[in-house]
Parts: C-alpha cells; sequence; structure tokens
C-alpha cells in the first residue's frame, strides 16, 4: 500500500511539513489548501519541494460548499473550481477533494445537485482532473458516504468519484454495508482517522479530536476491509485535525503517523485473514505483515541512571525496601540488587547511556526490561515498526540483550530466558555475598506508572499497541489538588506487564511537577507486589523506610463505604495502607513510599480474588496526603521556619 498523510494533521511551515512527512517514509501527501495559502512560495515551489524529496501530491482539497447552492451562483462555483484546476496543474496533481456543502440554502434536491457534479466532472474532464465527493458527518444535506454515492452514481461520469473518510463514517455509527457496493475504481481517494468515542458536535470532535488509527477507539479495520477488497488500489491517507499535532514535533507525529497506518494495515490483515476466504486472504497479503508480538512475561528489571552519590542513596532506600546487593557488574559501575524475582540495576557507569541520561535527567528510570519468549522476533518487529534498537557496550563474555527505544528514549530491554538455566546476571555480573536475605517479601513487579508530557501520551500508546501488541485499558481522569491527572494503562495481553502512562494539563499537579523536574517524561512509580504487606509495612518501618502516612479521615470513610472487620480497618490505618474493593468482590490492599528525593516513589500491593485496576478510588486521598507532606516538609525547610 502507498502511505500519504494531509499536510494539515502536522505542525510547522509547508515546508517543514513536508521534510517530515518525507523522512517519515511517507509516498505522498495531501495539499491541504490553508498550508498552500500561508507558504511564502507559489504552488510550483511546493511541486518542486515534493519533487525534491520524492514526494507525490495525491490530492488537492478541500473544495467546499460547490453543490446545490442558489443556481446564480453556480456558474461562480464553476470558476473558482477552474481556478483550483489552474493551482492543481502547478502542484501536478490530479485529484480533488469537493466535500459536502454546509451552507443553510443548500437546495435539497439530488437530481440538481447530480447536474452541479455533471457540469464539475465536463470541465474536470477536459483538464484530466478527479473529482472526488466526500460527505462531511456534518453536511447540510449530504451528510453520509452512502448519499454521495448514490449521487455520484447518478451522475456516472468517469471523472466523478467519491471520497471515503472513516471519520464521517465511524463517528455517526454509519452503515457500512454500501462500501462493498463501491467499486475501488469510483473510489478517488481514501483518508482515514481514528478517534476516542465522544459524546460532542461531531465537527467540533472532527476538528479537534481526531488521532491516528490504534490512537482512539474506531473499529477502523471494519472500514478499510471492504474498500479494499473491491479493488480500491489508492493510497491510505492520514487527514488528522488535532490540537495536540498542531503543536507537537512535525518529526515525531509525521514518524507516529506512518507507523500507525502499518498497525491498521496489520489490524486489517488480522480481520481479513480471520474471515477464511480467498478472496479477503488475497486482500490480506498486499498488507503489512510483521512477526506477530511475542510473548511477555513480565518486567525483568528496572535500570536506574545515576551517579556515585546517588546511587547510594538509592542503594539505601532498595535496602529499606528489603532488597539485598547481589551482584556487581564485571566491567561496569553498575550494580545488581534483588529480592523474590525483582531485579533493580543501578547504572553509574561514565560515558555511557545511563551517564547521558542522567545528565539529561538526574536521577531516573533510564531502561526497562521485559521477559519475552523470543527477542530476535520482538526486535524484527520492533524494527519494522519502525523503531530504533540500541546495542550497549558489552565486555568479554557478556550478553548483549537487544533493546528498543521508547519514544522518549530511553531503553526497553528484550530478555529471553536464560539458557542452560544461566540468567543475564550470571554471565554479566560478579555475585555479591550478603546477608542471607530474608524471606522476599516483594515477589515482584505489578507495574511501573509514567508522567509524561501531555501531548506525548497519544505517540506512547500507538508505541505499545503497535510494536508490543499491548492493549490500553480506559482513561482514568483523577484529582490532583491542584488539577486532574488523566491516566491510561498500556498492558501485555495477560497483564504481566502494565504501564500507567500519566498526564496533566495543569501546571501544579503531581504529574506536571514530575515532566518540569525530569525534564519530560519519567518514572511516577514502582509497584512491588506482595503476599502479605502487613509484613512489609512492618519490615519496612523496621528498615526505616519513610512511608506516605494516610490522613485518619480516609480510615473513617472506609468504615462507612465498605462492611469491613473494625480491627481491621485498625490494622489498615496503623500501617497507612489503602483498601478498595471492585465489585466482583475484589481486593486490593496498597501503601505508598514517600518520594525519593522528590521524584518517583514506591508502591507495594496486594491484590485479592483477581481484584484487576489500580485503586484509583484512592489516587485523590494519596496526592492529597503527598500534597500534604510536601507543605509540612517544606515548612520545616522554610528559612523562616526556625
Ligand atoms: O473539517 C473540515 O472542514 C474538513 C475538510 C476536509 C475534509 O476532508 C474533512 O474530512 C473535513
Ligand atoms: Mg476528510
Amino acid at each position: 500500500m502507498q502511505h500519504s498523510i494531509a499536510t494539515v494533521s502536522l505542525s510547522g511551515t509547508l515546508p517543514e511539513k513536508l521534510e517530515a512527512i518525507a523522512a517519515a517514509g511517507f509516498d505522498g501527501v495531501e495539499i491541504f489548501e490553508n498550508d498552500l495559502l500561508y507558504f511564502d512560495g507559489s504552488p510550483r515551489d511546493a511541486k518542486r519541494i515534493c519533487d525534491d524529496l520524492g514526494l507525490k501530491i495525491m490530492l488537492f482539497q478541500p473544495f467546499r460548499d460547490f453543490e446545490g447552492g442558489r443556481r446564480d451562483k453556480l456558474q461562480h462555483n464553476l470558476d473558482r473550481a477552474e481556478r483550483k484546476f489552474d493551482l492543481m496543474q502547478e502542484l501536478g496533481t490530479d485529484r480533488i477533494l469537493v466535500c459536502s456543502s454546509v451552507q443553510p440554502d443548500v437546495i435539497r434536491d439530488d437530481a440538481l445537485i447530480a447536474d452541479d457534479f455533471a457540469k464539475l466532472a465536463e470541465r474536470a474532464a477536459k483538464r484530466d482532473i478527479l473529482v472526488g465527493y466526500e460527505a462531511l458527518a456534518w453536511g447540510r444535506y449530504v451528510n453520509s458516504y452512502r448519499h454521495v454515492w448514490d449521487i455520484v452514481k447518478a451522475v456516472d461520469h468517469p471523472n466523478l468519484g467519491i471520497i471515503l473518510d472513516s471519520f464521517h463514517t465511524l463517528s455517526i455509527n454509519d452503515d457500512l454495508s454500501t462500501l462493498a457496493e463501491i467499486p475501488g475504481d469510483k473510489i478517488v481517494f481514501l483518508q482515514l482517522a481514528d478517534a476516542p468515542l465522544m459524546a460532542m458536535d461531531v465537527m467540533e470532535w472532527s476538528r479537534h479530536f481526531r488521532c491516528f488509527p490504534g490512537q482512539g477507539e474506531f473499529d477502523l479495520a471494519s472500514f478499510l476491509g471492504p474498500i479494499l477488497k473491491n479493488g480500491y488500489k489508492g493510497p491510505l491517507s492520514l487527514e488528522i485535525f488535532n490540537d495536540g499535532f498542531r503543536a507537537a514535533p512535525t518529526r515525531i507525529t509525521a514518524a507516529d503517523g506512518l507507523r500507525s497506518l502499518l498497525y491498521l494495515e496489520e489490524t486489517t490483515r488480522k480481520a481479513l485473514e480471520s474471515s477464511n476466504k480467498a478472496e479477503d486472504a488475497r486482500v490480506a497479503e498486499t498488507l503489512f505483515a510483521p512477526p506477530p508480538p511475542v510473548r511477555y512475561d513480565g518486567v525483568e528489571f528496572l535500570e536506574f541512571a545515576v551517579d556515585d552519590a546517588a546511587a547510594r542513596r538509592l542503594a539505601s532506600w532498595f535496602d529499606k525496601l528489603g532488597f539485598a546487593h547481589t551482584g556487581t557488574h564485571k566491567s561496569k559501575n553498575v550494580s545488581l540488587y534483588s529480592q523474590g524475582g525483582v531485579n533493580l540495576i543501578l547504572n553509574a557507569e561514565p560515558d555511557s547511556f545511563a551517564h547521558a541520561f542522567f545528565v539529561a535527567h538526574g536521577p531516573s528510570l533510564c531502561a526497562a526490561a521485559f521477559r519475552v519468549d523470543d527477542s530476535r522476533a520482538a526486535l524484527e518487529r520492533a524494527k519494522l515498526y519502525k523503531s530504533r534498537s540500541f546495542e550497549s557496550r558489552v565486555g568479554p563474555n557478556e550478553r548483549q540483550i537487544p533493546a528498543v527505544r521508547a519514544p522518549d528514549g530511553s531503553l526497553q530491554y528484550l530478555v529471553d530466558p536464560g539458557e542452560d538455566g544461566r540468567t543475564i546476571y550470571d554471565s554479566d555480573f560478579d555475585p555479591v555475598e550478603t546477608k542471607s536475605p530474608q524471606a522476599a517479601l516483594l515477589t515482584g513487579i505489578d507495574h511501573f506508572a509514567l508522567g509524561l508530557p501531555a501531548e506525548t501520551l497519544d505517540t506512547w500508546i500507538l508505541f505499545f499497541r503497535a510494536v508490543y501488541g499491548f492493549t490500553t485499558e480506559h482513561e482514568w481522569v483523577l484529582p490532583d489538588p491542584y488539577g486532574l491527572v488523566k491516566s491510561r494503562v498500556v498492558r501485555s495481553p495477560d497483564g504481566a506487564i502494565r504501564v500507567p502512562l500519566n498526564i496533566s494539563e495543569n501546571r501544579n499537579t503531581a504529574i506536571a511537577r514530575s515532566v518540569s523536574t525530569y525534564r519530560g517524561s519519567g518514572l511516577q512509580h514502582v509497584a512491588f507486589a506482595t503476599g502479605d504487606i502487613f509484613a512489609a509495612v512492618a519490615a519496612a518501618r523496621e528498615a526505616g523506610l519513610p512511608l506516605l502516612e494516610i490522613p485518619r479521615n480516609y480510615y473513617d470513610d472506609l468504615a462507612a463505604r465498605f462492611d469491613l472487620d473494625p480491627d481491621f480497618i485498625e490494622r489498615l490505618a496503623e500501617a497507612n495502607i489503602l483498601y478498595d474493593r471492585d465489585p466482583n468482590g475484589g481486593e486490593l490492599l496498597h501503601v505508598y513510599t514517600e518520594p525519593f528525593e522528590e521524584r518517583f516513589f514506591f508502591e507495594i500491593i496486594e491484590r485479592h480474588h483477581g481484584y484487576e485496576q489500580y485503586g484509583a478510588a484512592n489516587v485523590a486521598v494519596r496526592l492529597a496526603a503527598q500534597a500534604q507532606s510536601r507543605a509540612r516538609q517544606q515548612s520545616r525547610h522554610a528559612p523562616w521556619s526556625d
């Protein structure tokens, strides 16, 4: 398939957009008229730039409010079209999008509208131009592709066809069955956009909330499949109106766009293959077919970028959490801390990736490692999805672990099961004789949550969905004392890996402060699983780990909300443990530490009876407790406090 994108989808000047589109690997572009109007060159200059970049100008758009107008305006509209045809000849493009009229005086007469288009098609034929008629979901009279198709059939002219746009069809839950009637050669162009499901004015929804395939909630495969089965041979073209994309870095957005089309091809291919029909299989074969996602078995380790001083400070927190120092890297200034299958790494190696990460972000999570059953296939899939791989400098006999760059440049290692029982730690670390670690109270990494700049959330969601085949849970909007935090969890299919992604549009929320501290995205917290949270809290307290104090009022409210034994509530209160219960009776007990140097904090979590969530009901009290703790510390350290 050829890939195209409308210039309106990106930030920047027209040259910047075109350069980013070419760099991302697109075959062509839709020139959106406004981008040309504000360009300080001629249409010929724009064509020259595209030619130099190897980009084909595949469509010029939009041409508005043509059909069904006042009769004394028809000649003017036809002459207006001729002017655009002149411009298109300078651009070297032969397709124009005519979107359905939104004018209140549009004449609701299909025969009259068909006659208007017959006149336009005749003029286009003289210029070897193809006119594509697109239904805007908010079109005054014509607002469905099915109505457009009726008119196109009535006109029956070789220079008039239909333009299909997934947003205008899926946003109104239009009947898709007519798609199967439209021959591929009558589809002048195909525009694709996803969107979150929203109950709002459809024009506002379209002009501000479209997103790339895989970032929203539309079933695009059910839209694209029938179109391809009918022999559409044109490009898949993204047309995205999105306020965030208008501000985001052009090249990142363009790269996301290409990745999203590959993801759409893969999901459509799978849908076609599942029908077990020969004609569907033939179409499926033309679509992007990377190796399927591998199996993800959990987080193998988390790696922190530190310097020697921060390493000492963070190591003492690990110690208080019950971790033992179990390994020293054979050739680098890297230390391993372990407990019950949980592995944490402190990387203070100079002149390394971690060091560069530390310089940029301070003490921070610079890498996560996922246990996989086939790292080679996982890496191949990632590369086919245009992700950058990473190879670290390794010493003799040390293991090269394949890694993928996450959207923020951090690393995500892909760790195969050890061969002949040797783990990556056996090959890369010298064991450290250590105190006999107490019975491990922490047994795994339940999840690790990130704080992201608000405009990058869609990029991360598409990355995890496409590159790893992860799924997303629904969005939580959570109250911070200083604004709202939005959270969406990406997770491996069986939930062995869960990564809550948190953003905030407000300036003083915990997430906003975290993004400022890290100067970009960063670790918000790590949640360790335990089978005995009370014992884990007692041990942490004994070791002097600063736990977050939860106000007494929370526990009084708990007694009102759940029929819990009063003694149990007292135990929870005494240990500052939070509690939640889901509608199925699943229970969650969890406790938080204070943040490590105003950066990330740790959570200890005990799930019961299939509880699958993350204690969203307790986020408000956690955020308030953190804000109050911070205020207390600031007042203690305030110069006027003594
Ligand atoms: O919102 C609009 O005006 C608009 C213009 C052109 C399109 O192709 C479209 O889908 C919407
Ligand atoms: Mg459109």
